[in-house]
């Protein structure tokens, strides 16, 4: 699945590359038959051929085309694939339904898509050309052995399957630790996210040589599990090493017996020589591909969980929700949520009638974020039940839930783009009515103030904005669509007293038609909105 996701529009590519590395392998193949040609002229000192020295130039040139332009093509390919995976699987991330995104680390996702995916393509772009290849030139060459010497040539298959059962052995062994070299590697990615991500307070504790050590302990377990990949690898050259040692000893001492016995030619031997030396580096190439082929199978399988554990959400709603009016109403019953850790979160049976504002309140930990993840259907109850409009919510009608409530959570940051993809996140609405909405809250100085107005970066690159900035910023795109059902998350924390006051009025305004639930503890929005649903 995960090839053929790689491979769209990379095919051509990919078969011309295989093509010319076919072409430039046999000419490489066919370089010691020619050069064998011209030693046995020297030999038998009688003039050398011209056009046998043309052929010997021209598979060289060809060789040497074949090989760059080999490369070249696959190289395009590779590049295409690694595009076509990371893109399917970013896809099948954003997709998914929230619980399994839950059931991942973000760290160890993150590795994988960065790290995994370019490993993934090696064997298709590098290893299994580089085998074809080897295996061109080595099949060929053998060829060319038992048609100079069959004895010779059967005595190197034994000395080569012998190696190659060794061999064999340390690959499966490569296998295993290349699998849990990557897993400790993401650990350490994951650890470093959330230090990184906690930047501030490990500064203003003073936790640095703290979080080092953690960070250390993970880094070492990498380490190790690094250099145990590294050891199992370190195996393969030695043994193709001596099985290429043994070879070469084993045919110069049994052919110059046989050239004492006069069973065979000088000259034969050296142009079986020849060939044992030309079949030599394929021979080497094949067995590290080979060793690489393993750790890329680790990655593979590290791939193919995500397309098995993050199942793609429902593309096609069964219904579709609308407002039908004002008043959208809710009712919840033996409604409770179970987390994946074990954590039950029981919700008492409400019953709301919308439109209007009302304050979910609640101690820490009663449940109000977790309820609010069931109401817009990005949590699936475990227990009983709940509906919007007398229209029950199970997962697959998720998508379009979500479109009916909007859900603006407690802890969000902004997004390295514009002021204006931060407020719409994809809607499309004229620049005119977000200045409009802006005047209305008393807010245009700072719209206006921004260097680029809404086209100001935000990041890294471009401006920081404060807390309450940021969190203007996030209302703005519930004042301006408008959904039928809107629930804020502490969505005035860090506002001051007038901008908190001007959105408050702004959403007593929308509120005409909409139903908002306001997730607070701020004792001004308690008094403003009296209207209170309590948990626990
Ligand atoms: N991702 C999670 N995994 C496991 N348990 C969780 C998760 N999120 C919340 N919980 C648990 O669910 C319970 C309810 O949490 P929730 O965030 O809904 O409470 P809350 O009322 O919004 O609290 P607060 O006012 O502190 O934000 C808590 O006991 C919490 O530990």
């Amino acid at each position: 699945m995960i090839r053929a996701i790689g491979f769209q529009n990379a095919k051509v590519h990919y078969s011309l590359g295989m093509l010319l590395l076919m072409i430039s392998s046999v000419a490489t193949a066919m370089q010691p038959m020619f050069v064998g040609q011209i030693t046995e002229a020297f030999a038998g000192q009688k003039p050398v051929v011209v056009t046998t020295v043309l052929f010997l130039l021209a598979v060289f040139v060809v060789d040497a085309l074949g090989t760059a332009g080999s490369k070249l093509v696959m190289g395009i390919a590779s590049e295409r694939f690694v595009f076509n995976v990371r893109n399917s699987v970013a896809r099948r991330i954003l997709h998914t339904n929230h619980r399994s995104f839950q059931s991942f680390d973000k760290g160890d996702l993150n590795n994988r898509v960065v790290e995994d995916i370019p490993a993934i393509q090696r064997p298709y772009f590098t290893t299994y050309p580089e085998l074809l290849g080897a295996a061109i030139v080595a099949l060929l060459c053998f060829i060319g052995m038992v048609f100079t010497s069959w004895t010779l040539a059967l005595v190197l298959i034994a000395v080569l399957t012998a190696f190659g059962a060794l061999l064999l052995i340390v690959l499966r062994s490569i296998r295993t630790a290349a699998e849990t070299s990557r897993v400790a590697e993401s650990a350490y990615s994951s650890r470093l996210y959330e230090l990184l991500y906690n930047f501030v307070p490990v500064k203003s504790l003073g936790a640095e040589n703290w979080v080092l050590r953690a960070l250390n302990r993970r880094a070492e377990s990498s380490r190790v599990n690094g250099v145990r990949l590294v050891g199992v690898s370190s195996l393969i050259l030695p043994i193709i090493n001596m099985a290429t040692q043994v070879s070469l000893v084993g045919v110069l001492l049994l052919g110059g017996v046989q050239i004492g016995n006069e069973d065979l030619t000088p000259a034969a031997l050296a142009t079986f020589f020849l060939y044992l030396v030309y079949m030599i580096s394929p021979l080497v190439t094949l067995g590290l591909s080979l060793g690489e082929l393993r750790e890329a199978a680790a990655s593979h399988a590290r791939l193919q969980v995500i397309y098995e554990t993050l199942p793609e959400d429902e593309t096609q709603p069964q219904y579709r929700f609308s407002s039908g009016g004002p008043g959208a109403t809710f009712r919840s019953h033996n409604l409770a949520y179970r987390y994946q850790g074990g954590e039950r979160v029981a919700i008492p049976d409400i019953s709301i009638e919308g439109p209007g504002i009302y304050c979910l309140v609640g101690s820490n930990g009663a449940g109000k974020s977790t309820l609010f993840l069931l109401m817009n259907g990005l949590h699936v109850p475990t227990e009983g039940s709940l509906s919007w409009n007398g229209k029950r919510i199970h997962e697959g009608l998720s998508s379009d839930l979500r479109r009916f409530v909007y859900l603006m959570p407690q802890s969000r940051d902004v997004l390295s783009t514009t002021v204006r993809d931060n407020i719409l996140m994809g809607a499309v609405i004229e620049d005119a009515e977000i200045f409009a909405l802006a005047f209305r809250l008393g807010v245009s100085n700072f719209l206006e103030g921004l260097p680029d107005g809404l086209d100001t970066q935000i990041g890294h690159e471009g401006v920081e904005l404060s807390g309450g900035q940021k969190q203007l910023l996030y209302v703005f795109h519930a004042l301006l669509l408008r959904p039928p059902v809107i629930l804020l998350d502490e969505f005035a924390s860090n506002l001051d007293r007038d901008s908190k006051a001007a959105i408050s009025d702004a959403l007593t305004e929308l509120a005409t038609e909409s139903l908002i639930i306001v997730i607070t503890h701020d004792k001004e929005l308690l008094t403003r909105f009296p209207r209170h649903i309590t948990l626990g």
